[in-house]
């Protein structure tokens, strides 16, 4: 599906750099990426890196590709799609990873009728194992949403979504990682109050989590019936749950998403 077709970035950040090693991984040609960067340390680590094409140029990047990948911060993207909109051909997708900005702004913004395509991933795609959400802008085809799954298979799970749907998500799994790492952090430190050195207190938080991740994906029973194997009657982790439910533990994790939703939906509005 992607043969012959080159995927343009425009930002070469943090996601755009989990996107492209991804890519790569999933079998995609370095000479088929390319990448328009403004700071120059950052497009020679790219290159020198991963052997795709960078350059200084939205505009060149924006006409050359078969497909966009816009990658820069939500805040610079008015200035950033004002300087591209002369370059994008109308028969070209454009896949927005922005967060927060609606396909019908990023329409207003260019013009005609271009085919937007808005996607919500995380950083775990730079190890293939991202979770993204994706939804179609009005021109859109389904050719275009085929293809952006595509591109988003290769670096871990996707899912179609109806695009109000989409702050959500972002409050979910593309700041998830976020929330995730600090509680691997937080079982760490626990361990490490308890006697446990640092390196194999942080290896079995992590572990604990990937490998609770896969029995609840492969087993796909509700959370609770496997938490429930978990715990024994007078046992430890009824002990240590009732204690973190004391401290609001879901109530803690429900509040952050929240957050993250209604800012994803803030961000929206500017
Ligand atoms: N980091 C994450 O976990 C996720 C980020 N996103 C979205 O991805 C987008 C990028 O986020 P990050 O990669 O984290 O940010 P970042 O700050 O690492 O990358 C943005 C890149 O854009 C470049 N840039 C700035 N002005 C530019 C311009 N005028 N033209 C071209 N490039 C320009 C910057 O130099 C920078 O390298 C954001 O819109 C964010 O909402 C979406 C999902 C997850
Ligand atoms: O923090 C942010 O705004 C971006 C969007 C989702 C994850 N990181």
């Amino acid at each position: 599906m992607l043969k012959d077709k080159k995927i343009g970035f425009i930002g070469g950040g943090n996601m755009a750099e989990a996107l492209i090693k991804g890519l790569l991984a999933g079998g995609m040609p370095a000479k088929e990426l390319a990448v328009a960067e403004p700071a120059a340390g950052r497009r020679e680590f790219l290159r020198e890196r991963y052997g795709v094409n960078v350059s200084n140029d939205n505009n060149a990047v924006a006409a050359d590709c078969d497909v966009i990948i816009l990658s820069v911060k939500p805040q610079v993207c008015s200035e950033v799609l004002d300087g591209i909109k002369g370059s994008i051909s109308p028969d070209k997708p454009i896949i927005s990873i922005l967060a927060g900005i609606t396909t019908t702004a990023i329409e207003a913004m260019l013009s005609g009728t271009p085919r937007i395509v808005r996607v919500m991933p995380n950083t775990p795609a730079l190890v293939m194992e991202g979770a993204s959400a994706i939804s179609k802008g009005a021109h859109a085809t389904g050719d275009d949403i085929s293809l952006t799954r595509h591109i988003f298979e290769l670096v871990g799970k996707a899912w179609v979504v109806e695009e109000k749907l989409l702050d959500a998500v972002t409050g979910l799994s593309g700041s998830g990682p976020a929330y995730v790492l600090t509680f691997i952090e937080a079982l760490s430190d626990a361990g490490v109050k308890n006697g446990l050195s640092r390196d194999i207190a942080t290896g079995l938080a992590a572990q604990t989590v990937f490998g609770t991740a896969r029995l609840l994906l492969e087993t796909r029973e509700h959370p609770a019936v496997l938490r429930d194997k978990v715990t024994s009657p007078g046992g430890t982790t009824i002990a240590g749950m009732h204690a973190l439910e004391k401290d609001g533990f879901r109530s803690a994790v429900i509040n952050g998403v929240d957050a993250a939703t209604a800012r994803s939906m803030e961000l929206g509005k500017k």
